[in-house]
């Protein structure tokens, strides 16, 4: 008789009741059609600023109309790693690969703890190997991780014996790990050492960043002497080799440093590159069928990642229905409000789930787990004949290059035959093979980059990659434990994140342009109809700023022209109150005391900036629409609308400490090195109904804005 456990589902899917949200969706877009119906019924009474409007408009329920299809099906996976176990199977292997590129931008502690969390994961020890990439080429980089790997011996077995919840230390020291744990002395004892080997770790490669430690390049240090960041050899390091079989506590997994070779005359691609020499060095080493991959500062923060992700990997009834496990991008240390905007959590919440309900979330480029076949190239309907035809030597050298180590790993996962070679591997024997695959020419006249590994041609090498993958037919899945896999830092001031979305802006843009354009993939490839109306959300994302720059612009356009763009809603000017939106008496007048003040004041956000040309288009809006406030107040003051007059009075002092402030800040303009910070408090108050005759506005609100540097 079958046992029970093992016959249950590795994962459900569940679709998610969202009759309430659809039909405030549709309500919306019912309303924006009827906005555009008007305004072409009534174009002969305006002019400009109402096409204009219509056109924004236009575009508004455009991208409407592609999220509300984004979001139409919501569904998630409820995933049962313990199930994976209880079936006894014997667990495939996993490569893991981190990229770093900037010693300086991305500390190499950050890495190392990233390294940390993935060596200590929940899973046989054996089965895993870690590949870090370093496209800084800096002996930096490769001294700690020789020295994480030291610690990790001690680190791991801990982590495996107390079932530690956080396995990056760096986090798991900075909160109140040892209170939470084990009370018995042992662990107690344990752990003092634990935090005293991990400060040591800290302190050596602070020094070492300082330069102040002996790595004097020689011994394993020597292949680093006298290169250049963009301009050396290719680097192969096997920093640690497991020996050993099976889990026990003191397993560590494989760690490999690879730093590619790079020429000033050969293109690099980026982070896409380095993924595909990562591909490469561990198809000549370990070879696993599955390979997760992470940015160096997104650490594991649940440590049954693996598990989880099997569930999904394993647990389809056809592999096509799961190219790869995304899990979702979360963040660490997070900014209060999230003012720029980067912890994503709408999107998480929403598209996410919505994409979950079409093809497949997005690949992110973090935190996600891959088949190596798909990304070898392989659709989900080739037949056994076709695969057997891909794999004759000449067309495996077309594919995959002329290392014969290579092509026949290659050929072992496309035909889907295990390993011939028993474990344990002997990594060192095949480092020259992973030399010569991690060479700036070994790509040439190779598939590598347009049909095979991470695909060249965008910045933002993940959409690509992903969009390719699902062009073929595949489906992707989303994880989503409720203990987040993966952490990352989000960045925390304006001009990093402004970096980081001109990034995304031109590489979606990239995207859509190519031959890969989701359109052309649905009509020619496999591409669903509705992933494609949200890979176009995505790819738009950076050219909406256009029409909302124009909208947003429009206001002020219309007062200084004494034209409109809005319906009118209220009389020109209040005769009687009847028609006028009466406004309730607040509960409570502020009173002049400074407590009641106090209470009135509200932080409402800190704003970091700097004088990069990236901050013109938002400060011209401000510009404008003050220039707008204030004509409307020079023709609006013959008359006497003294409700406007107060509201208009706020406004210009604001203009004047506006222009004051982004005077001083504009001679130094040009000097992106310098930031400056906004502190905004709004300050509300109740004006009486006495003082305001009109019974215009019940409520003022006054902006302090507080900047320094
Ligand atoms: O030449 C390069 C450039 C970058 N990277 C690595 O790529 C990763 C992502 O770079 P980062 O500067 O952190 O970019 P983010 O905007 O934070 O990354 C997001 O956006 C990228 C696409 O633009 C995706 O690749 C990432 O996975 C996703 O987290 C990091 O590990 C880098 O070390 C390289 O290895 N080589
Ligand atoms: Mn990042």
């Amino acid at each position: 008789m079958a046992n029970p456990t093992t016959s249950l589902p590795l994962y459900e899917r569940v679709a998610r009741k969202n009759t309430i949200a659809r039909a405030i969706e549709l309500s919306i877009l019912s309303l924006l059609l009827s906005l555009l119906a008007y305004r072409i019924l009534s174009f002969q009474d305006h002019g400009f600023g109402w096409l204009l409007a219509f056109l924004c408009e236009s575009w508004f329920a455009f991208i409407w109309v592609l999220t509300v299809s984004s979001k139409w099906n919501q569904v998630v996976y409820e995933t049962y790693p313990q199930r994976v176990l209880q079936r006894k199977l014997e667990l495939p292997p996993v490569d893991m690969f981190v990229t770093t590129a900037d010693p300086v931008l991305e500390p190499p502690i950050l890495t190392v703890n990233t390294v940390l969390s993935l060596l200590a994961l929940d899973y046989p020890a054996d089965k895993l190997a870690c590949y870090v990439s370093d496209d800084g080429g800096s002996p930096l980089t490769f001294y700690s991780l020789v020295e994480a790997s030291k610690f990790a011996k001690l680190r791991v077995p801990f982590c495996k014996k107390y079932s530690i919840p956080v396995r990056a230390p760096f986090r798991y020291f900075s909160g109140d790990s040892m209170s939470s744990q084990d009370t018995s002395p042992q662990f107690q004892q344990d752990w003092k050492k634990m935090k005293d080997e991990y400060e040591q770790l800290s302190q050596k490669i602070e020094d070492a960043a300082k330069g102040s430690i002996p790595c004097e390049l020689i011994g394993e240090f020597a292949d680093f002497m006298n290169i250049q960041r963009r301009n050396h050899a290719s680097i192969v390091k096997v920093i640690w080799e497991n020996k050993e079989a099976g889990d026990a506590n003191g397993v560590v997994p494989h760690l490999v440093y690879i730093s590619r070779e790079k020429r000033p005359k050969h293109p690099h691609h980026f982070k896409a590159g380095a993924m595909n020499i990562l591909t490469r060095v561990s198809g000549v080493m370990t070879n696993a069928p599955f390979m997760l991959n992470v940015d160096c500062d997104m650490y594991v923060n649940n440590p049954q990642i693996v598990l989880h992700a099997l569930c999904l990997l394993l647990g389809v009834k056809s592999d096509k229905d799961c190219a790869f496990v995304q899990f979702p991008q979360h963040f660490y240390d997070g900014l209060k409000d999230d003012p720029y905007g980067s912890q994503w959590a709408v999107l998480h919440e929403y598209l996410g789930r919505g994409l979950a309900g079409i093809q497949g979330p997005f690949y992110g480029g973090t935190g996600c787990f891959h088949r190596r076949k798909v990304i070898y190239g392989l659709s989900p309907y080739e037949y056994d004949e076709e695969i057997s035809g891909k794999l004759s030597d000449q067309n495996l050298q077309k594919t995959f290059g002329s290392s014969m180590e290579f092509t026949k790993s290659g050929a072992q996962i496309l035909s889907g035959s295990k390993s011939t070679s028993s474990s344990p591997h002997n990594l060192l024997r095949s480092v020259e093979a992973a030399n010569q695959v991690a060479t700036c020419v070994y790509e040439y006249g190779t598939a590598w980059g347009r049909e095979m590994g991470w695909i060249y041609g965008s910045t933002t090498e993940d959409i690509l990659t992903g969009l390719t993958i699902h062009g073929r037919g595949w489906k992707s899945t989303s994880c989503t434990p409720t203990l987040p896999g993966f952490l990352g830092c989000a960045p925390s001031g304006g001009p990093a994140t402004m970096t980081q979305h001109k990034r995304w802006a031109t590489g979606l843009l990239e995207i859509l342009v190519t031959r890969r354009s989701p359109l052309i993939l649905t009509l020619v490839g496999k591409l669903q109809f509705r992933q494609c109306l949200a890979y176009l959300w995505i790819l738009l994302w950076g050219l909406r700023s256009v029409p909302e720059l124009c909208y947003a612009t429009l206001p002020a356009y219309c007062i200084i022209s004494g034209s409109r763009f809005l319906p009118k809603c209220y009389p020109e000017a209040p005769r009687n109150t009847e028609t006028v939106f009466g406004v309730t008496q607040k509960e409570k007048s502020p009173t002049n005391s400074s407590d009641d003040d106090n209470a009135n004041v509200g932080m409402v956000g800190r704003i970091t900036f700097n004088e990069s040309p990236i901050f013109i288009s938002a400060t011209m809006v401000l510009l404008v629409h003050q220039t707008g406030l204030v004509w409307n107040f020079k023709v609006q003051t013959g008359g006497s609308r003294w409700a406007c007059l107060e509201y208009e009075s706020g406004a210009l002092a604001l203009l004047f400490v506006h222009l004051s402030r982004w005077s001083s800040m504009v001679q130094g303009f040009g000097d992106e090195t310098r930031t400056h910070e906004i502190n905004v408090l709004l300050r509300e108050g109740v004006s009486g109904r006495d003082s305001n005759p009109t019974g215009y506005a019940g409520l003022t609100t006054e902006l302090v804005l507080n900047m320094g540097e």
